[in-house]
């Protein structure tokens, strides 16, 4: 029997001013264990993959393995290599930490297993670059895909790509990802398609140890969806210019020790994403103008997680009065709140279990 865990970090994206650039990995995970016998199955006996699944959002998730989206990533990944299905008597069983449309990256860090289940099963040791490349035909903001896979604070950006590897990599996600019917056996009808090599390029920026992030979640979901469809597709010059002077700053403070609240907290402003997003968060400008390092010490920063309505707060001290008051001021809008204290964590890690 081969056993192997994969454990996939939760991830913030944005930071206030890098809109689909920097993302943050985060101290709760998505955790798969993975069996199945080693030894060849005749064809005829072949069994299908049976996923089992504890914690967020386990009323809401499919357990059949050609609707999962782990596991359909997984599928991709194989059929790209021409292993046109999973090993038979695939046991999966996922333990998921991470809240669903919250703004803490569930299906990134879903997309991220589904990669590394993928290159798993076929043994097929692609390196980081074309682990990313796989995720990125998924997931097509590379921010929090990144961040999830090599973990820490990371900037990422998406190479232009000439015109046929633009076509490549524009397909429907239908095509990355049919819905794959049960009864069609290996017979999926179209090559899937494959990704154009090196697709993301990322850095891992410094990240001083004395900061903490503490986040603050509100019980409504947010489909990532939903809140991008509210954005506009042009801006003013001053409106980028202003985040562009921002995010050069805070890549690099967030590293300095000690951190300084000054310099942080109007770094993490934005005017890209979160003016829009208003609609959709009640609370939102209250939260992030009222909690200031002056009436909170210890904050260093406060902006939308992802694409919310998750608040994040980066802290040294002073955790639990930031969220108790975040709390009230959500109430005022009739809004309930949890709040977790999180770490900066390392990226996904594989193991394989040795008998
Ligand atoms: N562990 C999982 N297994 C299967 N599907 C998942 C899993 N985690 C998330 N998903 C799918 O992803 C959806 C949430 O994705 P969405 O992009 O809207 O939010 P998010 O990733 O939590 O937030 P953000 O991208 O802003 O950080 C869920 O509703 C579910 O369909
Ligand atoms: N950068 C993305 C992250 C959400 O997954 C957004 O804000 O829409």
């Amino acid at each position: 029997m081969r056993v192997f865990t994969i454990k996939v970090p939760a991830t913030s994206a944005n930071i206030g001013p890098g809109f689909d650039v920097v993302g943050l990995s985060l101290s709760l995970s998505l955790t798969l264990t993975v069996s199945y016998p080693s030894s060849p199955t005749p064809e005829e006996s072949y069994v299908q993959p049976k996923i089992t699944y504890s914690g967020e959002g386990s009323s809401e998730v499919p357990l059949n393995a050609y609707q999962n989206l782990t596991t359909r990533v997984a599928l991709y990944v194989l059929r790209c290599h021409s292993i046109p299905r999973f090993p038979s008597n695939l046991s999966i069983h996922a333990h998921n930490e991470i809240p669903f449309g919250r703004g803490l990256g569930s299906s990134g860090a879903a997309v991220i297993a589904g990669v590394l289940l993928g290159n798993a099963l076929g043994n097929l040791s692609l390196p980081t670059s074309r682990l990313l490349d796989f995720a990125l035909m998924v997931e097509r903001h590379p921010d929090n895909v990144t961040a999830a896979l090599v973990g820490g604070f990371v900037g990422s950006y998406l190479k232009e790509l000439d015109e046929k590897d633009t076509e490549r990599a524009s397909v429907p996600l239908s095509e990355v990802l049919p819905e794959y019917p049960a009864d069609a056996g290996e017979d999926w009808g179209l090559n899937p398609p494959v990704p154009p090599f090196g697709i993301g390029h990322f850095v891992r920026f410094g990240w001083s140890e004395s900061i903490k992030a503490v986040a603050i979640v509100p019980r409504f979901e947010l489909s990532t969806a939903k809140a991008r469809g509210v954005l506009p597709t042009e801006y003013s010059r001053k409106d980028l210019v202003f985040n562009l002077q921002r995010l050069a700053v805070l890549t690099t403070a967030l590293a300095q020790t000690p951190p300084d609240p000054d310099l942080i907290y109007e770094a993490m402003k934005d005017r890209v994403h979160q003016p829009y997003r208003r609609t959709l968060i009640p609370g939102l400008p209250e939260v992030t103008s009222q909690i200031t390092p002056t009436t909170h010490p210890g904050l260093l920063g406060i902006c939308l997680s992802g694409a919310g309505p998750t608040i994040l707060a980066l802290a040294t001290t002073g955790f639990e009065a930031i969220a108790e008051d975040a709390r009230k001021i959500f109430q005022q809008q009739g809004i309930e709140i949890d709040w977790k204290v999180l770490e900066v964590t390392g990226g996904s890690t594989v193991v394989e279990e040795t008998s």
